[in-house]
């Protein structure tokens, strides 16, 4: 598709999803997400020969939140390491991201890496290879979208943390069934932060483009093997809009990684990423603008992986 076409495109979704922009409500479980104004939309789509295209808001940063398990798990498997599937599943949860329910009758090996048990497992392992998970995450965003300034809002981590409960109960279950290595306080910490880093949705569809490539980043340079990418697309696709995948699959039919942020992170193998971003969320977390404008994308272009 012709450069003009993209952008006419990204401005002719933007208006056919007005009227969805502003409804849902912002996650309000952490302060400091609460506090953002639900009126915003942006989305951008970025091309395996690394062209970019926005509209909306697409260059406001916004908090990363459960995309940022999408890199995590990447970061993981990028060392041919295939040891965490030891300690976490790749089947869809049917429950919420943060529930606990599952975790005890399946003695402490949760579904999938995108439930907020799983991530916590992926970081600690993570943490494990590398030291500190949240570096590796920023370091990672930065270099494929090449911006340095990419940080992690420290008052949405403290805010976060702060109102922790949940994620440190998971962590302190997870323990005590050996599943987590590491320090249970300095796990949810790097977890939080990671969580916490504010990106916009040009420099997350930039550091998507790896999946779209088969696991070649930006620099040329192969991160993961072509088999690795398509199983974290496969798992993004079966699990990545949280106990709405099935939903989400029927109405927009690509792999993509939603955060109660409001961002949502898709993949169309081969032809590019997308990043859309609006902070209302439905009942199930994910972003309601944001599911609109990827729905009327893969309509409009007709890319899908079925
Ligand atoms: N689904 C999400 O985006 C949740 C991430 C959030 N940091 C949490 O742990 O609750």
């Amino acid at each position: 598709m012709a450069a003009v076409d993209m952008e006419q495109l990204l401005a002719q979704i933007t208006r056919e999803i007005e009227p969805q922009i502003g409804t849902g409500s912002v996650a309000d479980y952490i302060p400091a997400l609460a506090a953002v104004d639900p009126g915003q939309f942006g989305i951008a789509v970025a091309l395996p020969n690394g062209e970019c295209y926005g509209a909306g808001d697409w260059t406001k940063p916004f908090s990363l939140q459960s995309i940022s398990k999408l890199f995590t798990l990447a970061l993981s498997l990028s060392e041919n390491d295939e040891d965490i599937w030891w300690r976490v599943g790749r089947e869809p949860s049917g429950n919420a991201f943060n529930s606990l329910v599952q975790l005890e009758y399946e003695n402490g090996i949760p579904r999938n890496p995108f439930i907020n048990a799983g991530a916590l497992v992926v970081t600690d392992h993570l943490a494990g290879v590398v030291g500190d998970a949240t570096e590796a995450v920023l370091d990672f965003l930065r270099t494929e979208a090449a911006n340095p300034d990419i940080r992690c809002d420290e008052e949405v981590a403290a805010s976060e943390e702060a109102h922790g409960d949940r994620n440190l109960a998971l962590t302190h279950f997870l323990a005590s069934y050996g599943n987590i290595h590491g320090d249970v306080r300095d796990i949810v910490r790097q977890y939080v932060r990671h969580c916490s880093i504010a990106i916009n949705c040009r420099d997350l569809a930039l550091a998507g483009l790896f999946l779209a490539r088969h696991g070649i980043r930006r620099d040329g340079s192969r991160m993961l093997s072509h088999s690795h990418t398509k199983r974290i697309n496969a798992v993004m696709l079966t699990c990545g809009t949280y106990d709405a995948a099935g939903e989400f699959a029927y109405r927009v039919g690509i792999p993509s990684k939603s955060g109660v942020g409001g961002g949502i992170l898709a993949v169309v193998p081969e032809r590019c990423s997308v990043a859309v971003w609006g902070p209302g969320l439905d009942r199930r977390g994910n972003s309601v603008a944001g599911v609109a404008a990827l729905d009327r994308f893969t309509a409009l272009t007709d890319w899908s992986v079925f």
